[in-house]
């Protein structure tokens, strides 16, 4: 899993409050708003505990505190264990802690102690930015989406987008990936060589910046993308007045909480 840089984090807290700010716009729902009608749950004053880990790369800079603006942004109350680990997790359940929050390399999971609830980061990554796009009021007809990387995070979102009842074309660079998927799920290949086409809802969860190419874009799509780094350039969002929904941890941080009140 390619793992998060302190300079991914550097603008998180602007990035996060500018995010919501365009979800309200793009779907009358704020992010707070959308967890909660897609996940049907509310926060109960829950008490959520942030546990540094040091396991395999070891402590992010600003990882923790970067959770913790999240979880007080939106109006809930936590702390950052001063212990890392076991102990940490010694010292989050004796303080109380309803809910953990805490990642290694591998993964990053919510686990709420009272309801046994477990949610991971890549799964409600993918779910609550195709959500953002299958909520897009301007294109609530048109029910193309192009799905772009098929991993861990762009294969939740386009089980979201099936669900949705969305017409899912899928794109990724692994022709066997993609070969799997069509297999395994009602898509369509996207491949725009053979037959091009454009659309107004675009999702993206890959590694590699500039994945989007330009055929692929209409005048005032939107690109809901939890990839790092950003998969579009900035010279096509100008051309085409393009929407970006990108955030790189906070927006997956809420979609997992809401999953496990
Ligand atoms: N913003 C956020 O909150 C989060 C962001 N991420 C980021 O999302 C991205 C994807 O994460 P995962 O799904 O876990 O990774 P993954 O490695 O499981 O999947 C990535 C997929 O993208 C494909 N791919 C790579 N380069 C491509 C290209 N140029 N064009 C098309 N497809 C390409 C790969 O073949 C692979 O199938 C990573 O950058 C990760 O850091 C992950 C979780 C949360
Ligand atoms: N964008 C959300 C997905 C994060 C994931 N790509 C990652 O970097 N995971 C590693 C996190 C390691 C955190 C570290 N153990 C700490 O506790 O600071």
């Amino acid at each position: 899993m390619a793992l998060l840089t302190p300079e991914d984090l550097a603008n998180m807290t602007n990035a996060l409050v500018e995010n919501d700010r365009l979800i309200t716009e793009l779907t009358d729902y704020s992010l707070d708003g959308l967890c909660r009608k897609i996940y049907g749950t509310v926060p109960r004053n829950e008490k959520i505990a942030i546990i540094p880990v040091t396991a395999g790369n070891g402590i992010i800079g600003s990882f923790s505190e970067s959770l913790l603006f999240t979880v007080q942004h939106f109006g809930m109350d936590g702390f950052i264990t001063e212990n890392t680990d076991v102990a940490g997790y010694y010292e989050a359940v004796t303080n109380g802690a309803d809910i953990i929050l805490m990642a290694d390399d591998l993964a990053y999971i919510a686990h709420n102690l009272r309801n046994g609830k477990i949610a991971h980061n890549q799964i409600c990554t993918g779910r609550i930015y195709a959500e953002i796009l299958c909520h897009a009021k301007d294109y609530a007809d048109d029910k193309d989406v192009l799905v772009i990387g098929l991993g861990k995070v762009g294969t939740p979102a386009l089980e979201t987008f099936l669900n949705e009842k969305q017409n899912v074309y899928v794109f990724d660079v692994d022709s066997k990936r993609v070969d799997e998927i069509l297999t395994d799920y009602p898509v369509f290949k996207y491949d725009p060589a053979k037959e091009p086409k454009s659309f107004f809802k675009i999702f993206e969860a890959t590694p590699c910046a500039d994945t989007i190419c330009e055929s692929a874009l209409k005048e005032n799509s939107i690109v809901s993308t939890p990839g790092i780094p950003l998969g579009i350039s900035d010279e096509l969002i100008e051309k085409y007045k393009v929407r970006v929904v990108s955030e790189p941890l906070g927006i997956g941080t809420l979609s997992m909480l809401y999953d496990v009140f």
